[in-house]
């Protein structure tokens, strides 16, 4: 199987990443670096977006060598860098040259060294700076506390000295300052800030931690009258700062051993009011706090145990927005040291009680199917769910079919993903004969496709938890006719959208009617299904490119079945699957004349439709 995916820019990224390996020792975790066939973005380590190059995230590796940021420059796109947990050394590398550079991630290294206080100068979309446990020493640099978007900063377990120095941005979301060797009063301006961000630095006074002493004027001979006065008030003043402080921990040590055993609290645990920016812009997970209810739960995780994240990690993971869909928004989150994870928000699910909504969640947690994206977790907010999945390496089959940058996707990559997306789809309609429609919202930017291809349903089971006039509106197995006409859902739907995404898979041309909402969506369909017979129905990708016409052909006639108006008329899910199960990548030979009929003539849907049958 082909995966035409390599860009012209990846393919010169693929040069310099190269050369970028060359100057790195102990890389052996990079040895599929420079294998074509596999494509830039599944080489270890490398960030893609839409099969666009983004990032590097090169952790846990043992790597060693030298960064260098000059060949860094010649990236076409670097958002990213991460180099957490491994050998490198030295002083830190001049990355102030990369201005495009978004977050930074150096934590668990051996860097060294003074950081040059314009280190950071000009970086000024830099929002995310993980330096911690290194063996960095001299003042934090003025100009990293100078960036202007700076959201997450981590410098704790380094040798940092001197004054903390004001920061332009209050607002962080990441911010850790501990273990170091700063002195001197907090800046006012962070004195809103856990403790814990200023722990272990014991020169550190000022909120929020204990007022600073003045220095006293003279010191009096300890033996006269006045000297032992203030031996016993200093004692005295001593013992309640110790027995505050020691309160202050005790109490802090029960909060935290809490918040533990209970994976987050109601305060850490809620991600509601996410940012929205655009689609192209890296960003953490934003958490503002004001719609949190003691109602609210953390993060639940269903089914399989997955790598042993909490959602403090989910908060400080690094994020992309993948999208904004007809729910709320959806974000790929990069865990520090952990898996990459997708965060989908879902408004409009406020028909369901929590209880009702938890059972639903962890049925829908316990299915396992290999064409299936598994759920991880799920939170549940009063406002706002979220649901956590896998991230699916090489996207949406939408953006293969339409999107700019995907892979061309040969015919025989085609089958294989009507076919996963066939199985699952039993496999659902197995699990689910209670549910009218067991996916619900079935359509190619729903079909997510793995590092070899292989499609993953995502989306499916939810129309139970969706409030009933959203799914209507927006949940494409309400766009049926049955539905669209009558509003009454039927298995028979689900079908109907399975009959859609094999004509838009075959013709790679996008269903108009997603563009349209509500009655009249169907009309729309018809008109497009007429349209694909008579213009022309098979992709110019696949068209032409040697055996499997006839097959094509096949798959065209169960399409027209799943796509049939009429109910009665229209297959059953188990007839199409079985008779996606039949076809082929290639034709037995008695097809291909049967095909060539069929694209190079025009017919009408009526004609096409009566000899599809
Ligand atoms: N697990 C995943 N792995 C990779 N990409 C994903 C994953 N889940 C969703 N996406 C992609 O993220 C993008 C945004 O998804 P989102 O669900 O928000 O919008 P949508 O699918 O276009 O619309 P809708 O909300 O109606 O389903 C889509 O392109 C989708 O394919």
């Amino acid at each position: 199987m082909i995966f035409t995916c390599f860009l012209p820019s990846l393919a010169d990224n693929a040069q310099v990443l190269l050369n970028f390996k060359n100057l790195l020792t102990n890389a052996d975790a990079l040895n599929n670096w420079g294998n074509q066939s596999i494509g830039l973005c599944s080489w270890t380590g490398i960030l893609c977006f839409n099969q666009t190059f983004h990032g590097l995230r090169l952790e846990n590796m043992g790597l060693r060598g030298n960064i260098s940021v000059d060949t860094l420059l010649e990236l076409s796109r670097l958002n990213s860098f991460s180099v957490i947990n491994n050998s490198f050394e030295g002083p830190m590398p001049a990355f102030k040259k990369l201005v495009s550079l978004r977050a930074l991630f150096l934590s668990n290294n051996k860097f060294s060294g003074e950081i040059l206080d314009d280190a950071f100068e000009g970086m000024t979309r830099l929002k995310r700076v993980f330096l911690a446990e290194n063996e960095f020493t001299g003042h934090i640099p003025a100009s990293l506390a100078k960036l202007p978007k700076l959201l997450d900063v981590d410098l704790h377990g380094n040798s940092f000295g001197g004054n903390i120095p004001e920061f332009q941005q209050r607002d962080f979301r990441v911010f850790d300052l501990s273990n170091n060797k700063l002195e001197g009063q907090i800046p006012e301006s962070l004195s809103n800030k856990d403790p814990k961000s200023f722990a272990g630095n014991e020169g550190l006074c000022g909120e929020p931690l204990s007022p600073c002493m003045a220095s006293p004027p003279s010191v009096p001979s300890p033996n006269s009258s006045k000297g032992k006065k203030l031996k016993n008030d200093v004692i005295l003043t001593a013992g309640v700062v110790v027995g505050v402080i020691l309160l202050a921990s005790i109490l802090a040590f029960l909060i935290i051993r809490y918040r533990r055993k209970k994976h987050v609290t109601v305060e850490d645990a809620l991600p509601h009011s996410v940012n929205s920016v655009s689609t192209s812009e890296a960003k953490s997970i934003v958490v503002t706090q004001e719609s949190m209810t003691s109602e609210d739960g953390g993060l639940n995780f269903v089914g399989r145990e997955k790598g042993g994240f909490e959602l403090q990690d989910l908060l400080r993971a690094s994020a992309e927005v993948l999208g904004s869909g007809s729910f709320g928004s959806t974000y790929k989150a990069l865990l520090l040291n952990g898996p990459v994870v997708v965060v989908k928000r879902f408004k409009h699910m406020n028909n369901v009680g929590k209880k009702e909504f938890y059972e639903h969640m962890k049925r829908l947690g316990r299915l396992s199917h290999p064409n299936l994206l598994p759920l991880v977790a799920f939170y549940y907010g009063k406002e706002e769910k979220l649901l956590v999945h896998d991230f699916a390496e090489n996207g949406s089959l939408a953006s293969h079919l339409h999107g700019k940058g995907g892979c061309v996707l040969d015919w025989a990559s085609r089958l294989k993903i009507i076919k996963g997306v066939a199985r699952g789809l039993a496999y659902l309609y197995e699990e689910f004969p209670d549910e009218a429609l067991p996916h619900g919202h079935l359509k190619s930017s729903n079909v997510v496709l793995d590092h070899s291809l292989e499609p993953r349903l995502a989306e499916y089971g939810l129309v139970r938890v969706v409030e009933k006039k959203h799914a209507q509106q927006f949940m494409v197995g309400y766009k049926s006719p049955e539905v669209s006409q009558f509003e009454r859902a039927s298995e028979k739907s689900d079908v109907w959208c399975l009959g859609i995404l094999i004509l838009e898979v075959l013709t790679g041309r996008f269903p108009a009617s997603y563009l349209r909402h509500g009655k009249g969506a169907s009309e729309d369909l018809a008109a497009w299904v007429e349209s694909i017979v008579r213009e022309g129905w098979i992709d110019g990708e696949i068209r032409g490119k040697g055996n499997g016409e006839g097959e094509m052909v096949k798959l065209l006639r169960i399409g027209m079945g799943c796509c049939e108006w009429s109910l009665e008329r229209r297959w059953g899910w188990r007839e199409a699957v079985a008779k996606i199960e039949e076809l082929k990548e290639t034709d037995a030979g008695d097809h291909g004349t049967e095909g060539d009929h069929f694209y190079s003539s025009s017919l009408s849907l009526d004609d096409f439709v009566s000899i599809s049958k």
